[in-house]
């Protein structure tokens, strides 16, 4: 048996691999921490998943787990810092489908309705009993992948909201790069904010660099501005990267009077937006911060999908299937398509698999080679005599060892990747040339057409419940939260939990495992 450990993202990753059944079983810990291993001959493992250690010898391991889950998933709220605070029954109910005017009358309230989620309401974030770790795609806790009920709290509207909707002035934010879906969300929020009876509600321009530009004013939002955004692609509000410190930011909210903070974007943008929330809270600042996680490469932990993603796969069809046709249509075509996919090849695996057109998919998690016995040109040569054509479908991430590395950074930091699909086709390109085989190698890329898009049907959805349950999350006094669809119910997640580090596809899984059966690819190494 043995024992590897692997750290990175903030992650840490213990595989224990048994070398005589050729399998192995990793343990993941969410926050870098303690890890002790199997001491020779013991069958002892304590894990330090996050604040206590467990030690798996301990008869009341799994109660303590739970303990510690429970605290880790716990998600934080107004009264945490403002013991105090007041709240009221809600607004949000059968008797206020439509904005009032003013309350003069009294808040509306239906006393009968059954429509709220109760607070002891949970949902379960893992589904299947893995009965050994030998599993495709086991996650186990302990060697025996013993089960234990992991429950996370579940999203919707309270009976009771801390903040009263005529003090409330609202404020939406999207950051990062585009993604389909963004003016659905916005449009959500400002509908559901003002079914609450909320009246102020801005739009923050061009991410959190918004804050601090003084030429950037404040966008109005109202039901009438947001009724038709959803029509189109990108954010009625605009995007960037990079921008003011946490603290500038907090200054501004502080100046602008903002006490419900509604920040959409991925990784970079939940970690602003908890530091953010850190920031109000060491002020004693009664703000509610709320994310909702935008990112069409799907990398946010614990989530069925993020929104944007079923959109962005349905669009890269229209690539791939183009892809096919030149390539098909040539003689000894190869079609090369790179799709979206920094860290986490979700989108090509998915968009493959969905296409039925592609015969090699390679994405970051997977290693390969493209050169030598096993190399993937070795595999189009055979592909060009036997079928006559192919089409590879490449994460941009991928591959990033064959490339140059400049050290560059974008505005928020994050490494430039150099562009593997170009690098595919010279490489293919020259290949065939020195074997003496003719091959007509089309490169497509894309990206950016396919970020631009409007959401689909299904997005559509996602982004509407999305939007709403942001809204009743800030309203329910919760800060520090992002909500997700979780085995096909919303909740609330404490924004650390979702991106201690980038989701990615595991090799392991029955997913990539379809998928390889579905091109037909062998390994590349
Ligand atoms: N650790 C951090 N703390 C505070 N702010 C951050 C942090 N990382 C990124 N940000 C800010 O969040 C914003 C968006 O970050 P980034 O450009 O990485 O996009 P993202 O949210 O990860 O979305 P995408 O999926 O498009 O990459 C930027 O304005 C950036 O300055
Ligand atoms: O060119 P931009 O706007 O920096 O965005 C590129 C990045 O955005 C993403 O699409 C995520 O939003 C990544 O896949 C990609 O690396
Ligand atoms: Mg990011």
């Amino acid at each position: 048996m043995n024992v590897l450990i692997s750290s990175g993202s903030g992650s840490t990753t213990v595989s224990i691999i048994n070398t005589s059944q050729n399998s192995s079983v990793n343990f993941r810990s969410t926050k870098p921490g303690l890890l002790l291993f199997p001491k020779p001959r013991s069958p002892a493992i304590s894990v330090r998943f996050s604040r206590a250690a467990i030690d798996l010898n301990d008869p009341n391991w799994k109660s303590k787990y739970q303990t510690d889950f429970e605290e880790r998933f716990n998600i934080p709220h107004i009264t945490d810092v403002f013991p105090d605070a007041e709240a009221i029954r809600s607004t949000f109910c059968l008797k206020m489908r439509s904005p009032t005017a003013d309350f003069s009358g009294g808040y509306p309230s239906d006393e009968e309705w059954h429509g709220y989620i109760n607070n002891k309401d949970r949902v379960l974030l893992k589904v299947i009993n893995y009965s050994s770790p030998t599993s495709a795609g086991a996650v186990c806790i302990d060697p025996d992948c013993t089960w234990i009920e992991q429950w996370v709290h579940r999203a919707g509207p309270r009976e009771k909201i801390y903040f009263r909707p005529e003090k409330v002035k609202a404020a939406i934010v999207t950051c990062g790069g585009l993604c389909p879906g963004l003016n659905d969300v916005i449009r959500h929020i400002v509908i559901t904010l003002e079914i609450y009876g909320v009246k102020n509600v801005v739009g923050i321009p061009f991410g959190y660099r918004g804050f601090s530009d003084k030429n950037l004013a404040e966008i109005p939002l109202s039901r009438k501005v947001v009724q038709n955004i959803h029509l189109s692609g990108g954010s009625l509000l605009g995007v960037s990267r990079g921008g003011p410190t946490v603290s500038e930011i907090v200054d501004s909210i502080e100046e602008r009077g903002i006490n419900m903070f509604f920040v959409l974007g991925g990784n970079g943008t939940h970690a602003g937006a908890n530091a953010i929330h850190n920031e109000c809270r060491k002020r004693k600042m009664k703000v509610a911060v709320v994310g909702v996680p935008k990112t069409i490469d799907n990398d946010i932990l614990h989530m069925d999908k993020t929104f944007g993603f079923d959109t962005a796969v349905e669009e890269a069809q229209r690539a791939i299937n183009s892809a096919y046709i030149e390539a098909h249509s040539a003689y000894h075509g190869i079609g090369v398509v790179k799709l979206m996919g920094r860290s986490s090849g979700f989108i090509a695996m998915q968009a493959s698999l969905a296409s039925g057109q592609v015969d090699i998919c390679l994405i970051p998690e997977v290693p390969f080679n493209l050169h030598g016995p096993h190399g993937v040109l070795k595999h189009l040569k055979y592909l060009i005599e036997t079928k006559g054509s192919a089409v590879i479908c490449v994460a941009e991430g991928a591959g990033q060892s064959f490339l140059e590395n400049t050290n560059a950074k974008d505005a928020s930091g994050n490494k430039v990747l150099g562009d593997i699909g170009v690098h595919i086709q010279q490489e293919t390109k020259k290949y065939f040339k020195e074997i003496g085989i003719s091959a007509d190698v089309k490169y497509i890329d894309p990206t950016y057409m396919i970020r631009a898009v409007r959401a689909n049907a299904s997005d559509g959805i996602l982004c509407t419940v999305l939007g709403q349950n942001a809204v009743h999350g800030a309203f329910a006094g919760h800060s520090g939260i992002t909500v997700g669809i979780i085995n096909t119910h919303y909740a609330y997640l404490p924004i650390p939990e979702v991106i201690a580090y980038a989701k990615s596809v595991d090799p392991n899984s029955r997913m990539w495992h379809r998928c390889l059966t579905s091109t037909g690819q062998p390994d590349f190494i």
